[in-house]
């Protein structure tokens, strides 16, 4: 075994002589084991790991490098500046269970050799320049759990006998030479794991040639439409430029009149002048009327913070609850103010609206029907706004009637969180958010969740689209709380998506432990990059404490991180800290997870940890 680790170390050596001129490495210790990076097996006799990502190795990884370390079983190269092709002598690790090579600028073809790696499960190439076709020896890969080739230069069609038993994650988007049909293997696969590509069939449009595709390169068919957004579902059609408003005629006729009140979109910043404003041609117009039956208090309310939701004619009006605004407004102003679409989620539409005179800025969220009594409603809601606290988004007013209710807060931050992550939330663009802003984000999120709890309440709707997130990035307002158990009853539970935990079956009652489950979720979310399945539309999402229980068991924990925060290597040890903690929020039992306050200190100590290690150079300074 000392030969072979002396093999070992001078494989290594010549490694960093070629890519690695900055690897803290001491040649001159005898064991290469403690080295940054590498990892011996319990007897310290081979190397068994060798983890270098975001390490800053550039060119090109020559033979009789990592190809000698034969005892390898996990290799990852991932996010660096790695150049020209595979190593050929790779196939010799044939120990390798783990390969990730993502995110560098490997050329040329997957050699040869690849396809004795009889024991790889992950093998990730995503995001470099590799071409050639996909072989049909990649059947021999017979334990393959996970297979990325995305954003390459494949081509040709896939095998259409491929079949890896195995197989649970697979991608080959954005390999735009890739033509032909999708093998029934893959048929289950989500559409976004082709797209990008000129496949056809499967989850894909169906293939309009059945006769074999030819080899040679032929036009591309065009990419397919995403999945269409559910009804409920936050609807891109709404973002972009496109800017929705409110705006409000209440026209009352005869006598115990009838109000009717008109919600038309408008584009933002766009001020009312009499009449609704023109309707932009990108902003579907939407027309609702509020309150046929009721009539409705146009007149600004002098009440104090009262439990009056109507006025002595009985008219319906806004009711502020712990005290007015210090620039008034009533229901009218609230209904003529220019505003946009910020969602529209299973509990109802949210806007942001400004009202006239610069008198606030408010979110609307007009509540999806409900069969609620007004006396319940008063209560549930006068509850929800006693909850103050810097985390939250303070609720300011209600409005109540048989057919619209109205919920308006102060309105807060840059955007949701999911939009952040993921995009698609409207004017709120995709954003580089780094471990440190993550960090602070899910602490002053738990901070908020874990004073809800503290009060003796749920949150009840924990996800990445009810947390904002403050304009530097680095602090949130946890949004909606106890509405889910408001509306609980109208919300069919097959609705709601990957953050429920499992023993939840009635979205009244769900409990400060689902709460943390939850939230575990989201955590994940934040670190992996992936929404949770069913979250958001055009995404097909995984189960991620699933997923990444996976991942954690098979020890190749450091791989699930998202691609933007995965190169911080000096914040490596802090992000393990925070997926465990993920790992053990999203626990099963409910009993096995921790308390929010749990939570939060311990994202203190995380936070805490990774400012004080930033100010020390990044790759350095990693402790091992
Ligand atoms: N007070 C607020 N300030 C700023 N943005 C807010 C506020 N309240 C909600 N939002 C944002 O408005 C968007 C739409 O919210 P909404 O709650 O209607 O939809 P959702 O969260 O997708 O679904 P659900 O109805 O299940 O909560 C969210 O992205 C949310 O972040």
């Amino acid at each position: 075994a000392g030969q072979d680790l002396a093999a070992d170390t001078a494989a290594l050596l010549a490694f960093r002589d070629a890519v690695g001129p900055r690897l803290p490495w001491a040649s001159s210790s005898s064991s290469p084991c403690g080295w940054r990076g590498v990892r011996c097996d319990a007897g310290g006799g081979r190397v068994v790991a060798l983890q270098l990502p975001g390490a800053k190795l550039v060119g090109r990884v020559p033979t009789g490098t990592v190809g000698n370390l034969t005892a390898l079983r996990t290799l990852s190269l991932r996010s660096n500046a790695l150049s020209g092709g595979i190593p050929v002598d790779i196939g010799n690790c044939g120990e390798l269970r783990a390969l990730y090579l993502q995110g560098n600028q490997l050329a040329g073809e997957v050699p040869e050799g690849f396809f004795s790696l009889l024991l790889l499960q992950r093998l990730d190439l995503s995001r470099n320049r590799i071409t050639g076709s996909i072989s049909p020896e990649f059947n021999k890969l017979r334990r393959l759990a996970t297979l990325y080739l995305e954003n390459n230069g494949l081509n040709g069609t896939l095998p259409a006998d491929l079949d890896l038993p195995k197989l649970q994650l697979f991608n080959v988007s954005n390999n735009d030479q890739l033509t032909g049909a999708v093998p029934a293997s893959l048929a289950g696969k989500p559409a976004s794991a082709f797209s990008g590509t000129g496949l056809c069939g499967g989850p894909l449009s169906p293939c309009t040639n059945t006769s074999p595709p030819s080899p040679s390169p032929s036009p591309s068919p065009p990419i397919p439409p995403p999945p269409a957004a559910s009804q409920d579902s936050k609807s891109s059609k709404l973002s972009g430029g496109a800017i929705a408003g409110i705006a409000v005629g209440a026209a009352a006729a005869l006598l115990v009149a009838l109000a009717v009140i008109v919600l038309l979109c408008f584009k933002r910043g766009r001020r009312k002048e009499g009449r609704p404003a023109d309707v932009d041609e990108d902003a579907s117009p939407v027309s609702v009327t509020v309150a046929r039956t009721d009539k409705v208090e146009v007149k600004r309310s002098r009440s104090r913070p009262s439990q009056q939701t109507t006025t002595a004619s009985g008219a319906k009006k806004l009711v502020f609850v712990g005290g007015e605004p210090d620039v008034p407004y009533d229901l009218d102003t609230l209904l003529h103010a220019s505003a946009e679409v910020l969602g529209k989620g299973w509990l109802g539409t949210t806007y942001r609206a400004t009202l006239e005179g610069g008198a606030a800025v408010v979110a609307v969220k007009r509540l999806r029907e409900a069969p609620i009594a007004e006396r319940e409603f008063r209560d549930s809601v006068a509850e929800l706004a006693a909850l103050r606290h810097e985390n939250l988004a303070p609720l300011r007013a209600y409005f109540y009637s048989r057919d619209e209710k109205l919920l308006v807060s102060d309105f807060v931050g840059a955007g949701a969180l999911s939009s952040l992550l993921h995009g698609g939330g409207g004017a709120v663009r995709r954003a580089r958010l780094g471990f440190t802003s993550r960090a602070r984000i899910a602490l002053a999120a738990a901070r908020g969740v874990a004073f809800i709890h503290g009060a003796g309440s749920s949150h009840g709707n924990i996800k990445s689209s009810n947390i904002v997130v403050n304009r530097t990035h680095d602090g949130a307002y946890v949004t909606d709380h106890g509405l889910a158990q408001l509306l609980g009853a109208a919300v069919p539970l097959k609705r709601v998506t990957g953050y429920r935990a499992p023993e939840v079956s009635d979205l009244r009652r769900a409990s400060r432990e689902a709460d943390v489950y939850s939230f575990g979720v989201v955590l994940l979310e934040m670190l992996t990059g992936r929404p949770p399945a069913n979250a958001v539309p055009g995404f097909d999402g995984v189960d991620l404490p699933q997923w990444v229980r996976a991942v954690v068991h098979e020890e190749w924990t450091a791989e699930v991180f998202d691609a933007s925060i995965a190169d911080e290597a000096h914040a490596e040890e802090e992000m393990m800290r925070l997926l465990k903690l993920a790992v053990e929020c999203t626990e099963q039992r409910p009993e096995r997870r921790p308390t929010m306050a749990e939570v939060a200190a311990r994202i203190e100590h995380i936070v805490d940890t990774v400012i004080r290690n930033a100010d020390v150079d990044d790759f350095d300074s990693v402790s091992q």
